[in-house]
């Protein structure tokens, strides 16, 4: 049964095929494997669907996907909405220039980079990432796509 009155049917599905592993990878994390989701086609396209009805036609003419579990969600979502894709990569893996966002996470630090000239100032971008947690790479992501890049 569904946790919300008005919830879409597909969510409680949805959430379902998430698996949790207690414990990884370090104590006290539960970790949320998107990867059995994967593994149902219904499931899988009812997650890009929901966020393409969500976003399709709200003038978004950038999908920026986060490294690296971004990059399987971003990219179905782009091409539905009708928006260019833009990798939000981890450190070093861009071989043009790119501006860089260091921030902390629920198990670490990392470093959000994304390629100069990706993106152009006024344009409207949809973040996509599989999970929330502190909320730190989302910041970063944010960040990153509002900084002002003289050129
Ligand atoms: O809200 P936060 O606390 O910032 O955590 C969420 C981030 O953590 C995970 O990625 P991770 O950094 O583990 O990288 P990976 O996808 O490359 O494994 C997840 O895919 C998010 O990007
Ligand atoms: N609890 C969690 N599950 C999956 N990925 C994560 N990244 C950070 N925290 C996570």
């Amino acid at each position: 049964m569904s946790a919300y009155r008005d919830e879409d049917p597909r969510i409680h599905d949805i959430k379902t095929r998430i698996r949790v592993v207690p414990n990884f990878p370090k104590p006290g994390i539960m970790f949320q494997d998107i990867t059995t989701l994967l593994l149902n086609p219904k499931a899988f396209k009812d997650t890009i669907d929901l966020f393409v009805e969500r976003y399709k036609g709200k003038n978004i003419s950038v999908v920026a996907g986060i490294e690296a579990r971004g990059f399987i969600f971003g990219p179905p979502i782009a091409l539905a909405i009708g928006a260019k894709f833009v990798p939000l990569r981890k450190p070093r893996k861009l071989p043009g220039e790119v501006i860089s966002e260091k921030y902390i996470l629920e198990y670490g630090r990392d470093c959000l980079e994304m390629h100069v000239g990706a993106v152009k100032s006024g344009e409207r971008a949809l973040v996509v990432d599989d999970l929330i947690a502190t909320g730190g790479t989302l910041c970063a992501a944010m960040n990153l796509l509002g900084k002002p890049v003289s050129c």
